[in-house]
């Protein structure tokens, strides 16, 4: 082979491409993507790599077969897959060896816990192996958790995620700053888990590494960096002799977030056999210190055990105390979260790749890994326990799975684009080719959602128009697509649509990949595209970037398959899975009220089964499902996770975005039903909590507001580059100006939606809102102000940080009129005929005059009248003459927007 793409070299070797892309930078060879191409020594590293690993494998499992009969067997099968790897197929394919997501291997028997940070000791660590010292071990014994960081289900040997570790007597302790945490320790692990030893008899330098230089072979197998010795004279030889009634007497020391984990409860029954034996004391002591770790088990005080704090015990104590501690999600994007530790983004990445974490700055990081990062700046964080404000937490249904409940799942993808670039014409080729024949019934209606076959493999296509559904589902809080296809024409390039497109996408932080399209066509310049994609954030692969583009055509079928492949590599690598036994949980895609049938909602399940017959919440709404159906309109009785279905029994409409439950008995429906009643009565009376100028201060005092969103629209494209820089710069310490999105046109619905979704203002110069924007700006309680100049603008938000905009008049737009003809009226100049779209015109309200949503003219109203008399106003569904003063460039399709300045009290 001299040549192979990453992401093959994967599917040879049964391996995730992630987890292939972090061996493979580990090995120090450079790869971008799964798309990267490896090939001469690059390649001869990486397969030397696996080679040597199968080698070393086989190795062990011979010399361990002796001792176990079952060991035969498992080197029989080692054999074979290092056969089937030398075929390059199928290396791992049994997974008798465990490997998680990033890469590191886990062990489904736990029978030994490790920390949170992959510096693991392995008893058995001749197999250990990977460059972050995350271990390998053939035997399973020990365990890894979802995050690599190995734990330990049983928690018989335990280690804390900071390694924060005590021992029952003492003899074992540590403390994060290498102070003496017991002056009785004989042996104590440092924040890092690196040892150390008081009194330095078993010789650690200061920063407790490289112990043994030959650590590595160690049986205790510390990592490299921080070994305990070989020579079994030394430490790690105490440690080996007294590991055992180390880890019996191990303390938990758990965060919240690891307290969430699964294996809770296997870990409180570990405590509660351990309990007896825990030095209470010591327990205490570390939950004043510190309060985000709690410690466990320390339920009951043992006040004869209580020791008077040393003084170095209450330095360390003030010390800790002082460390500042950052907020955090779950889960935050490395560029957010390098905002919030105030360092810059480039550093945390580079400390991402080190622990092999491969992390653009809009990708995710969760919460372990954050904390990790944050450490190694030398700061805290804790997990921010965001407040129960939505209906989907009071009804506190969900919940996570467990790891090993789940499986793998289709990706959900939503196709966007600029108008006319060909969305409708891909997805009707996908559902024509890819669909229907073989399948019983075709389709015979428009659901929303559609599910597509491609080898074995299903791929769920959301059909709701471009974004718009998109971010109105975000805005409720569901998050349904998983990856989303952009759509380019080759012919047209990036336009306005694409890019609010890019925008709403990267808000999400769903993956990209994007479909240039009409390559059939004369006028196609797929290179072009490129370049404008690149222009706007989005570096193509093969330019050196991570975003792949594909080369379609909607109309020759072209690139199709190829594109739905890329579709099924992301979703590979993004890991989709959920667990399908336990109760439904979905997200509304569509819902209307039939006739015939009361209300039909198309679903997307999203965890869980589905059945019919199961009963449903959705908001307010309620009901036992009396029939579903799948995408193709055949009655189905079970729906599993990212399947999309017909509903029908619910009692009223839900609303698309809602996330819908099933719940074991219409008692308990009932009971949700009317919480929520409470709760939406709540919100009403709290009037939302979007943000808007007026309150940005209060908000920004109360703690509660460390960004403000602001969606920027103008009627030129050098005015919003003007309006980010002015905007940006008014950021400061305790709050950061972020322009989320920026563009030339109107403000409209889906301006509104993002808004929504993120929690953004609108800020408009020269523009104005969309009549449906307006509503649904109302609707959502998004913030949307226009400005005739920059200065204005920028002042108001300097004056709403501090808390100081007061304006007394504020402008209340009363109608909207439409040009629907015009009249040269000689001596006057044009006149429009128009109709009232809403409101009223008022003879001496102002106007402005509206084309595309840009403002062309403001000023007053000159003449109005009905039919031929004078006219005080016009009401809605009226139509009348108008004129406007000095004005004369009206044309047909113009809005005249109505407005008076009304004076408000704050
Ligand atoms: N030659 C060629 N024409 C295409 C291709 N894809 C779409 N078209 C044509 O482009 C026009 C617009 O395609 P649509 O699929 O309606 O585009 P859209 O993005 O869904 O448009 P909206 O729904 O209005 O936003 C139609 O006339 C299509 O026939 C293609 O790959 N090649």
């Amino acid at each position: 082979m001299s040549k192979v793409r990453v992401h093959e070299l994967a599917k040879g070797l049964n391996l995730q491409s992630k987890e292939l892309i972090n061996i493979i930078s580990g090995l120090g060879v450079e790869v971008k993507s799964h798309m990267s191409i490896l090939e001469g020594k690059d390649l001869e590293t990486v397969i030397g790599h696996f080679r040597k690993m199968e080698n070393k494998k086989n190795e062990n499992i011979k010399n361990e077969s002796s001792k176990e009969e079952k060991k035969v067997d498992k080197s029989e099968k080692l054999e074979d897959k290092k056969n089937n790897f030398k075929d390059n197929k199928n290396f791992n394919k049994d997974k008798k060896e465990g490997f998680n997501r990033d890469n590191k291997p886990f062990n489904k028997d736990r029978k030994e816990g490790f920390n949170k940070d992959n510096r693991n000791s392995n008893r058995d660590s001749k197999d250990g192996f990977n460059k972050d010292n995350r271990n390998f071990n053939k035997d399973k014994k020990e365990g890894f958790n979802r995050d690599n960081r190995p734990f330990n289900k049983d928690r018989k040997e335990g280690f804390n995620k900071d390694n924060r570790n005590s021992n029952r007597d003492s003899k074992d302790g540590f403390n994060k700053d290498n102070r003496n945490f017991n002056k009785d320790k004989k042996e104590g692990f440092n924040r890092d888990n690196k040892p150390f030893n008081k009194d330095k008899k078993p010789g650690f330098n200061k920063d407790n590494k490289n112990f043994n230089k030959d650590g590595r072979n160690s049986k205790d197998g510390f990592n490299k960096d921080r070994n305990f010795g070989k020579d079994k004279k030394d430490f790690g030889r105490k440690f080996d002799d007294r590991k055992k009634d180390f880890l019996d007497d191990v303390v938990e020391v758990v965060d919240p977030a690891i307290e969430k984990r699964d294996a809770r409860k296997t870990h409180l029954q570990g405590q509660e056999k351990n309990k007896k034996n825990k030095s209470l004391n010591e327990h205490k002591m570390r939950e004043d210190r510190n309060p985000n770790l709690i410690l466990k088990p320390a339920k009951k005080k043992n006040k004869a055990n209580h020791k008077t704090k040393s003084d170095s015990d209450l330095e360390f104590e003030s010390k800790v105390e002082n460390v500042g501690e950052i907020k955090i999600p779950e889960s935050i994007t490395v560029k957010d979260f390098s905002e919030s530790l105030g360092v810059n983004s480039a550093q945390v990445i580079s400390k991402l790749i080190a622990l092999g974490i491969m992390a653009g700055l809009n990708q995710e990081i969760d919460f372990d890994c954050a904390s990790l990062i944050a450490e190694e700046f030398g700061k805290t964080v804790v997990l921010e326990t965001p407040e129960i404000t939505d209906e989907n937490e009071i009804l506190s249904l969900d919940y996570e799975d467990k790891a090993e409940d789940l499986v793998t799942r289709p990706p959900v993808v939503t196709v966007m684009g600029h108008v006319d670039h060909g969305k409708t014409s891909l997805l009707d080729y996908i559902r024509k080719s890819k669909v229907t024949s073989q399948e019983a019934g075709g389709i015979t209606q428009h659901i929303g959602a559609y599910t597509v076959n491609i080898n074995s493999n299903k791929i769920v296509f959301l059909d709701t128009p471009g974004h718009e559904a998109f971010t109105a589902m975000r805005s409720r809080g569901a998050k349904v697509t998983d990856i989303s296809i952009l759509v380019v024409a080759a012919d047209d390039g990036v336009m306005p649509q694409t890019i609010e497109a890019i925008n709403h996408s990267k808000a999400a932080g769903v993956p990209i990949i994007v479909a240039i399209n009409k390559i059939d066509k004369d006028g196609a310049n797929p290179e072009r595209v490129k370049t404008e994609l690149a222009d706007n954030g989005l570096l193509p692969e093969d330019w050196g970037g991570d975003v792949i583009t594909m080369p379609v055509s909607a109309k020759t079928g072209e690139g199709i398959d190829d594109l739905l492949e890329m579709v099924l590599m992301v979703a590979e690598v993004e890991e989709l899975k959920a667990n399908p036994n336990r109760m439904a949980i979905g997200t509304v895609i569509e819902a209307q009220l039939d006739k015939g049938r009361g209300p039909v909602a198309t679903i997307l399940v999203q965890k869980g089964t589905l059945n019919s017959g199961d009963m449903v919440i959705s908001g307010t709404s309620t009901g036992r499902i009396r029939a579903m159906f799948d995408d193709k309109g055949k009655k189905i009785k079970k729906a599993s996770p990212s399947m999309p279905a017909v509903i029908l029994g619910l009692s009223e409409v839900p609303e698309a975005g809602s996330f819908i439950y099933a719940v074991k008995d219409e008692k308990t429906a009932r009971g949700y039903a009317q919480r929520i009643i409470n709760v939406q009565k709540e919100n009403m009376i709290a009037s939302g909590n979007k943000v808007s100028l007026d309150d940005l201060f209060n908000k920004i005092q109360d703690g509660n507001l460390k960004e403000i969103k602001i969606i920027v629209k103008t009627d030129v494209r050098g005015t919003v580059d003007a309006v980010k820089n002015s905007l940006e710069k008014l950021s400061n310490e305790e709050v950061k100006v972020n322009i989320i999105h920026g563009a030339v046109g109107g403000i409209n619905e889906s301006d509104v939606m993002l808004a929504a979704a993120s929690n953004a203002i609108i800020i408009g110069f020269n523009v104005r809102p969309s009549q449906g924007a307006i509503d649904l700006s109302r609707h959502e309680n998004v913030d949307v102000r226009t400005y005739r100049v920059i200065y204005d603008a920028i002042e108001d938000i300097k004056l709403a940080v501090k808390g100081m905009l007061a304006p007394t008049f504020v402008e209340e737009v009363i109608g909207r009129a439409e040009v629907r003809a015009t009249f040269k009226v000689p001596g006057i100049g044009t006149v429009a005929g128009v109709y009232v779209l809403n409101g009223k015109v008022t003879r001496n309200a102002k106007v402005r005059l509206l084309r595309d949503g840009i403002i062309l003219h403001e000023g007053e109203i000159s003449s109005l009248k009905r039919f031929k008399d004078d006219a005080k106003e016009l009401l809605t569904g009226y139509e009348g003459g108008l004129g406007i003063a000095n004005y004369n460039d009206l044309k047909e399709s113009d809005i005249i927007e109505v407005y008076i300045d009304k004076e408000v009290e704050r």
